[in-house]
Parts: C-alpha cells; sequence; structure tokens
C-alpha cells in the first residue's frame, strides 16, 4: 500500500517576500536571489579560439542560512544561435555570521569543489580549497570565482588551474535578474 504522496511543506524560494523569511546570516548574499540569464565569454590557453555562451543561474532558500545554486550554460554561435548544452553546476552556499562563504560545487565532468571565500557589499570572492576528481575528469586543480550584483547586472568570473596550466581566467558573462517562473 502507498503512501499518499504530501506537499513539501518547506518550498524553497527565490524571490524575497514570498515563502520563508531568509535567514539572517544570509543578508550579505541576498542580492544573488532570484533567476538570472545573460552572456558570457570563454577562454584557455589550450583552446585555439574562445566561446560564447549563455548562462542561466538560480539562486534560492529555505529559510537555512545557505543559498541553493544551480547554473546551466550553453554554448552560442556569433548570432546568438544556440549550439550544444555546456558546462553545468550545482551546490550549495553556506553562509557564516561574518560572512565566510563555504561553498560546495558538483559537475557532470567528475568534478567537485569546495571553496571558502567572504561576501561583502554584494560582492562575493572564493577560492577553492580542494577539488576532488572521478578517474576520468580533466586534471582542475584549482578556481577562483568573483560574483558582483550592480545595476540590476550580475557579473561572474572565473579562473581556473586545469590541464597544466597555471591559475587563468576561462569564463567572464553579464547575467540580468529575470522574472521567476
Ligand atoms: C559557463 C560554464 C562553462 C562553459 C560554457 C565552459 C565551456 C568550455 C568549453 C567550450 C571548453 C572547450 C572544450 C569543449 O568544447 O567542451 C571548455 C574546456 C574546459 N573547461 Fe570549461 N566551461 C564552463 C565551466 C567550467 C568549469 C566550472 C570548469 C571546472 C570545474 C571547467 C573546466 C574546463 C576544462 C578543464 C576544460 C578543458 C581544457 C582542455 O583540456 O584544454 N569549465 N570549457
Amino acid at each position: 500500500m502507498h503512501e499518499a504522496a504530501q506537499e513539501n511543506p518547506f518550498p524553497d524560494s527565490r524571490v524575497l517576500g514570498e515563502g520563508p523569511r531568509p535567514h539572517p546570516w544570509l543578508d550579505p548574499v541576498l542580492p544573488l536571489l532570484g533567476r538570472w540569464q545573460g552572456e558570457g565569454r570563454g577562454e584557455y590557453a589550450t583552446l585555439e579560439q574562445g566561446f560564447r555562451y549563455r548562462q542561466e543561474i538560480t539562486f534560492s532558500h529555505d529559510g537555512r542560512p545557505f543559498l541553493c545554486y544551480e547554473a546551466r550554460a550553453w554554448l552560442i554561435d556569433e548570432s546568438g544561435a544556440a549550439v550544444r548544452p555546456s558546462g553545468r553546476e550545482s551546490g550549495w552556499w553556506r553562509v557564516t555570521p561574518d560572512a565566510t562563504l563555504e561553498v560546495l560545487l558538483a559537475h557532470p565532468t567528475g568534478i567537485v569543489e569546495t571553496y571558502v571565500g567572504r561576501a561583502a557589499g554584494a560582492e562575493c570572492e572564493m577560492e577553492t580549497e580542494g577539488v576532488a576528481r572521478t578517474p576520468l575528469a580533466k586534471e582542475v586543480t584549482g578556481t577562483r570565482r568573483h560574483y558582483a550584483v550592480r545595476d540590476g547586472d550580475l557579473t561572474v568570473t572565473q579562473f581556473m588551474a586545469a590541464v597544466g596550466q597555471p591559475m587563468q581566467r576561462h569564463l567572464t558573462a553579464r547575467l540580468r535578474a529575470v522574472p521567476t517562473l
């Protein structure tokens, strides 16, 4: 005999004023809350040429002192037309009372990253403490990220040390807040 499914009584919210009240420790990262979409450019020393992509990022919370994070990107051509799915990641942004960030991100490419960073004035900076890789994953040894919300835009930059290369820029994107579904 199957029990009837129940509506989760503790839904996530990505809109301020809807759902649970954000935990006070989340104050420094509240500007990130919501759904963002925009375009970025990528590069790396091992690649013959750069690339363009669109990316969608959502940040939500359930009243506890962490954000639920999800990001999906797809490559686009010069005219902006979609080419193929690309980088995808999900994880948790834990925030402490002194605005230290502890971030966990998992990638379908066999990589799990743990970061430590800081949130201040609508900007977040973080650097990897650890990178774990499955046997077939590419050799990524460290990553640095910067997120900034300014005038309704979210800019995201990512530097990476990987495949024998020193830390260098891989991604830069500018996203705008979009209405939640
Ligand atoms: C917006 C997200 C991302 C996009 C659009 C993106 C896109 C790309 C593209 C187009 C390439 C060239 C190879 C290919 O065509 O697939 C590439 C290479 C690579 N990316 Fe990313 N990437 C993203 C995020 C990441 C992240 C988060 C990591 C690390 C955790 C990463 C690590 C790498 C590595 C290691 C390579 C291979 C370099 C090489 O072997 O030459 N990427 N990326």
